[in-house]
């Protein structure tokens, strides 16, 4: 694993400033003219309790004075006004901060998703702890960059309100306005040691929600609604589930109570301190050292001191939480590529001689035990070269390593001499073109699903329909209510298709098979083909059609073709047979049976299904 991993599933990435400061510059970046609006806002909310008190008490104090109407009028109109702008600030603020939320949502959304894209390999995708990152970058990216601005700036808003109030505190009582500040100031202190731990706990328990999900998303999942109800295992999964979920109710649990009680105590102290004030002003207006005016104005600063305090700290601890996440995000934004990328990428010319795995050793991590050992395979320029092999033999791996979906652990895998981790990752994909073992069935129309094999040529009807018809789709999918437009789903029903669910369309395993084929047909004219299995789902008719059409789509093709039935890979130029990782035998299939090899035994096991071990049992093959 190399550094730029460790750095993707660790800590949140950068400092506290940076983050804040990356936050401030995506929202300026989203809605600038929203940010200075907000910001100007929250300025004029600051001011405004400060001037609600002063205000009241020049007011009060010109009235009980007996000071003319003229004099008292002035700040009981300004008072007015303050109720005014009391009464319109929140509303607006209000519209400006949700404007604001989702256009940087916006922004943040597609930063996240340009980066997740960057990634060209499979290794991140597959690591739980990356996957566990991205998925708390994915909440961060619509809602806490706007957080920790909002947080920022509400703090900014309550820091203001406090130095305005201590100040006209300090004037009425110096020893009140320490007092004031001593039981604040711990309140922040125990706030932001709160929200350090609940963001630690969020972040520990994040497997533990992964796993709730997983169970959730099983129980309600049509592919695995079958199993579950045909083994009655639903409420075996239920169970996990409610266990995941009551060990992440206990983590919060225990922050909750935490928190309860500090804020409990610290509420208390607070109210003490008020109280005693409030006690000594009475004192001090009976004694004639303080006037209405001046009692009006302690009382209202004591509260609004120990109010913005609470703020204060409750903001502090939000933008602390927010910018723990949203580190989260900024470390995936900002994590780099996840397979080495040279400066001068060399030119990919079209494949001549043929690809080569020179001395290929792979292993998925340190930790993982090796897959290739030591494979050496020359895949010739227009052949098709078949794999064949026990399950977890590593043919699947081979394929993702010819696709640069990860790099060799040692070795090299080279196009007509060229390391292909010299060259740019996506000209090489676009000269591959590839059925998986696990292709996608996208819940998009049929005509989508097929043309998503290039989308450059997205609106070409005619060879999406030509493509299907390679793939001995197309009368099916003509036939579909909307024909090629019909939504292949039952899930997502797009509203012209809400006629009770009558134009959703579930295919069959097989009917799907041949449209990842279609798919593979669409993107014509590449260098390599990989057919993983291509057709493991068909009936034996369907079979034979698909690898005779197949046949001649591979026709001076550079194909690789990974299939379990041995009779779909016998016509190959070249065989070569993987176990544990290496390469035991190569040639064709007349050379390999002649041989009395693995391949050979294989095959006569398979052609007739039946075979007698070494006991003299009968065991049955099927396929490998
Ligand atoms: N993402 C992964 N992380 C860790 N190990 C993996 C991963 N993918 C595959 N493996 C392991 O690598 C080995 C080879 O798997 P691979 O899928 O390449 O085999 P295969 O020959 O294609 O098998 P099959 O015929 O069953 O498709 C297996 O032991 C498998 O457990």
């Amino acid at each position: 694993m190399n550094s730029r991993d460790e750095e993707a599933r660790g800590a949140p990435a950068g400092s506290r400033w940076q983050r804040t400061a990356l936050a401030f510059a995506l929202a300026a970046k989203a809605a600038p003219g929203a940010l200075l609006a907000y910001v100007a806002l929250t300025l004029v909310s600051g001011a405004l309790p400060v001037a609600t008190a002063w205000l009241t008490k020049v007011t009060l104090d010109g009235l009980v004075g007996g000071a003319v109407l003229r004099t008292v009028l002035v700040p009981g109109i300004g008072l007015s006004l303050v109720g005014v702008c009391g009464g319109l600030v929140p509303q607006v603020t209000h519209y400006v901060r949700t404007q604001l939320e989702r256009e940087t949502g916006l922004l943040g959304q597609e930063r996240l998703f340009q980066a997740v894209e960057r990634f060209v390999g499979l290794g991140r995708f597959e690591d739980p702890r990356f996957l566990d990152r991205l998925r708390l970058a994915q909440q961060a990216s619509s809602v806490t960059a706007n957080q920790a601005v909002e947080g920022t700036l509400g703090s900014a808003r309550a820091a203001f309100t406090i130095i305005s109030f201590l100040g006209s505190l300090f004037l009425l009582n110096p020893v009140l306005t320490v007092l004031v500040l001593a039981a604040g100031v711990p309140m922040l202190l125990a706030e932001l040691a709160l929200s350090r731990q609940r963001a630690r706990m969020l972040w520990r328990i994040g497997p533990t929600e992964r796993r709730e999900l997983f169970y959730s998303d099983l129980l309600a999942s049509v592919e695995a609604a079958k199993e579950v109800r045909l083994f009655g295992i639903g409420a075996f999964l239920r169970e996990r589930m409610l266990v995941e979920r009551r060990a992440a109710n206990t983590a919060k649990r225990a922050v909750d109570l935490r928190e309860v009680v500090t804020q409990s105590g610290l509420g208390l102290l607070a109210a003490l301190v008020s109280g005693g004030g409030l006690l000594w002003a009475i004192w001090a207006a009976s004694a004639g050292m303080l006037s209405v005016g001046d009692i009006t104005m302690l009382v209202a600063a004591v509260a609004g001191v120990q109010g913005a305090l609470t703020q204060l700290a409750r903001e502090v601890a939000r933008t602390h939480q927010a910018l723990l996440m949203f580190g989260h995000y900024v470390a995936v934004v900002t994590c780099g590529p996840d397979l080495p990328v040279v400066a001068v990428p060399r030119p990919l010319p079209a494949l001549r001689s043929g690809i080569e795995l020179r001395d290929v050793w792979f292993r998925y991590s340190d930790a993982h035990p090796w897959v290739l050992r030591g494979v050496n395979l020359h895949i010739p320029f227009g052949k098709t070269t078949a794999l064949i092999g026990l399950n977890g033999a590593g043919k699947s791996t081979l394929v993702k390593l010819l696709c640069r979906f990860y790099d060799p652990t040692r070795g090299a895998v080279l196009w007509d001499g060229v390391d292909i981790r010299d060259v740019d990752v996506a000209a090489l994909r676009r000269r591959i073109s590839a059925v998986f073992q696990d292709y996608m069935e996208y819940d998009m129309t049929a005509a989508e699903n097929i043309a998503l094999g290039d989308v450059t040529k997205l609106d070409d009807q005619e060879w999406v329909r030509s493509s299907a018809k390679r793939a001995g789709i197309h009368d099916k999918l003509a036939d579909l209510p909307k024909g090629y437009d019909t939504v292949l789903s039952r899930m997502f029903l797009m509203e012209s298709d809400e006629e009770g669910g009558r134009t959703g369309v579930v295919l069959s395993g097989g009917q799907w098979q041949r449209l990842a084929l279609a798919r593979a047909f669409f993107r014509d004219r590449r260098d390599l083909v990989i057919l993983d299995e291509p057709s493991a789902g068909l009936d034996a008719v369907a079979e034979y059609e698909i690898h005779t059409s197949l046949k001649r789509h591979r026709e001076g093709r550079t194909s690789v073709l990974i299939s379990h039935r041995l009779g779909a890979v016998r016509n190959a130029d070249r065989i070569v047979v993987l176990s544990e990782g290496r390469v035991i035998e190569e040639g064709d299939h007349h050379a390999l049976t002649r041989g009395g090899g693995e391949y050979a035994r294989l095959f006569a096991l398979q052609a007739s299904g039946y075979g007698t071990d070494a006991d003299g049992q009968t065991t049955y093959s099927g396929s490998l």
